[in-house]
């Protein structure tokens, strides 16, 4: 079997193939599938995120969540090196600025954590899946660490299709998803 960083190589390519036309079309369907899920309209406090380009797009998504008046958090990065990060709260998209690695967050100075024990719900994105629910991200270990610490949270992963994959190689601290979204099929 291939190893994580190959794979992921691979596996970026693969998304990367995708036009943004089929990108967006798809990532529509993704999140309609979510939102018309009990466990999204169970939730009360959800942590999702905000997309790289490559990535399933969640502006529609982050937009319903306001709309919908649940809390919404998405990461922030307190730690790159050692992989850590905090659930931010935000009220509004347009509050967004440009954090590490490119990605939009929330801004230093006006920061509200969730307790990660409050979440109901965590949007996880990811370069690779499988059936059985195992996922492999960016590589930082981010989710791996977070995730444990919201144990009251379903976890919940949203990518494309042409992201599936039979197996991973797996680590002991890989976390497994609850459900899994793509445009075409839920895993649960
Ligand atoms: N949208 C989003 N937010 C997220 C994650 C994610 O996967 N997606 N993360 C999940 O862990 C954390 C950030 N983890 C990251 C780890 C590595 C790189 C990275 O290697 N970036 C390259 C560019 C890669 C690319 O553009 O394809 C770089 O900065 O050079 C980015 C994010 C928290 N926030
Ligand atoms: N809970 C943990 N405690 C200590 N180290 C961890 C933990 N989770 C992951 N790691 C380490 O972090 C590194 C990156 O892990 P991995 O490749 O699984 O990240 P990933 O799931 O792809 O990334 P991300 O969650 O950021 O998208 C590995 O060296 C892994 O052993």
């Amino acid at each position: 079997m291939q190893n994580k960083k190959e794979l992921r190589r691979m596996m970026l390519s693969s998304r990367r193939s995708l036009s943004s036309n089929e990108r967006n079309i798809y990532s529509q369907s993704i999140t309609a599938n979510l939102i018309n899920s009990n466990i999204y309209k169970e939730a009360a406090h959800i942590m999702a995120y905000a997309a790289m380009p490559d990535e399933v797009q969640t502006n529609m998504l982050l937009e319903k969540i306001l709309a919908d008046g649940k809390t919404l958090c998405i990461p922030y990065i307190t730690d790159l090196k050692q992989g850590l990060m905090q659930a931010a709260i935000i009220k509004n998209i347009n509050d967004l600025v440009i954090g590490t690695s490119n990605i939009l967050t929330v801004s230093d100075n006006n920061k509200h954590y969730l307790a990660p024990e409050k979440l109901d719900l965590i949007i996880v994105p990811g370069v690779a899946f499988t059936p059985d629910k195992y996922r492999l991200g960016m590589g930082g270990g981010f989710y791996d660490r977070f995730l444990p610490q919201a144990f009251n949270a379903v976890y919940a992963g949203i990518f494309f299709s042409l992201q599936q994959v039979k197996t991973l190689p797996l680590d002991a601290t890989d976390v497994p998803l609850d459900i899994i979204f793509t445009e075409n099929h839920i895993w649960e």
